[in-house]
């Protein structure tokens, strides 16, 4: 699909094998939520733009090369991508966060906004908007609609999972911004779970049923 990398580095796929499987504890599953996500991070940030710089070595003096422009905003929507932020964090620890509440009405699949709150100048950054699961799509689509009424420009999507409904219906919402995913699964069930998927990720992660 155009616009969309799937990640199939041997070490997120086995990560990914381990999500999905039922029988993971849910230590375990957030264990490798987050693992999976510091390499999901390595691959969505791997154009990120560099400028050359002057340093000393404790032997010469040498060109090396660091990251250009305004730091990083992740904004993990709201209880799930948390996690996987902590994640990308572990790789970008400068970054800066824009949490972004929603969750989906179990029965219209709607998303549902409860909180927003991000840096003031989230306008000038590069934003990638995380979350494990990308189902309807609704979810994504709001956060992204979200957060470009908040003046973002520079958007980048990640998730573990994509179901092909959902990630069409992403790029056809917002054409500019690509999606980096693990896997892509064909269906969705008659509640809007993906499938095979690995079940609710939220709820998995807290423990919460
Ligand atoms: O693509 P969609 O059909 O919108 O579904 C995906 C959304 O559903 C899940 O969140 P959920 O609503 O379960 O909230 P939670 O993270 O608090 O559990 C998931 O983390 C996504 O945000
Ligand atoms: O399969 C799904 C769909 C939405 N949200 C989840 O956590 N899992
Ligand atoms: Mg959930």
């Amino acid at each position: 699909m155009n616009g969309l990398t799937i990640v199939r580095h041997p070490l997120v796929q086995h990560k990914l094998r381990l999500l999905r499987d039922r029988a993971s504890s849910i230590q375990l599953f957030r264990t490798v939520m987050r693992e999976t996500a510091t390499l999901l991070c390595y691959e969505v940030t791997r154009d990120l733009p560099t400028v050359p710089i002057r340093i000393q070595t404790p032997v010469a003096e040498t060109e090396a090369h660091e990251l250009a422009g305004k730091k990083l905003v992740f904004a993990p929507i709201l209880r799930a991508g948390l996690a996987m932020a902590e994640g990308m964090l572990d790789l970008v620890p400068s970054a800066r966060i824009a949490h972004v509440g929603l969750y989906r009405d179990p029965v219209s699949l709607n998303p549902v906004e409860y909180y927003f709150k991000a840096p003031v100048d989230i306008a000038a950054r590069l934003v990638i908007v995380v979350d494990p699961m990308l189902a309807t799509g609704h979810s994504a689509i709001a956060a992204i609609d979200r957060l470009k009424a908040a003046g973002v420009a520079d958007l980048r999507f990640v998730c573990l999972l994509a179901a092909r409904p959902g990630a069409e219906a992403l790029r056809a919402a917002h054409p500019d911004v690509p999606i980096w995913t693990a896997a892509l699964d064909e269906t969705l069930n008659d509640h809007g779970y993906i499938v095979p998927g690995l079940g609710d990720a939220g709820d998995r992660t807290y423990g919460t049923r």
